[in-house]
């Protein structure tokens, strides 16, 4: 799957992280920066990959900051996306399979790396159920963007 990757200075160890398990679970990468940790804004490097998502030249997309609440808000501007903020293991499940989430926003100064990485494989590897209910919560959703543009 082609996944793209973004984060802020706060968060750029984790994505440097997120790059390594991505690949080694087999993924292609796109990763919009940051580079370094010197202080940038998110939306410079998550807009861009969350677009590239909306798209459709990424499937999946991971965006992280420091609290991962940037990130989020920036990637949920983009039409057709549903970022999901995720700290713990069960949202990381019914987040894929609830939502159907498109991208994962998670907070380099919020959760421990062992948990993050725990968050990545099973977020990648969760499928969307599928279940009726679910379509129509995420068409209504889709609906309000609609509206709301
Ligand atoms: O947007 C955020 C807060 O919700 C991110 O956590 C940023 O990474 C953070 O604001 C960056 O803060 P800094 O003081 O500029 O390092």
């Amino acid at each position: 799957m082609k996944v793209a990757v973004a984060c802020d200075h706060g968060a750029f160890e984790y994505k440097t992280r997120v790059v390594e398990i991505l690949k080694e679970m087999g993924h292609e990468v796109e990763d919009f920066g940051t580079y370094d940790t010197k202080s940038m804004d998110y939306p410079d490097s998550v807009y861009p990959a969350a677009k590239s998502v909306a798209d459709g030249k990424n499937e999946k997309g991971i965006v992280l900051c420091g609290t991962g609440i940037g990130a989020s808000i920036t990637a949920n501007k983009v039409k057709g996306i549903r970022c999901a903020l995720v700290s713990d293991l069960f949202t990381a499940q019914v987040t894929r399979e609830h939502n159907d989430s498109n991208v994962l926003a998670m907070g380099q100064r919020v959760i421990g790396e062992s948990i993050m990485e725990s968050i990545v494989r099973i977020w990648m590897s969760t499928e969307f159920s599928e279940d009726a209910r679910h379509i129509t919560r995420i068409d209504k959703v889709a609906k309000i963007e609609e509206i709301e543009r």
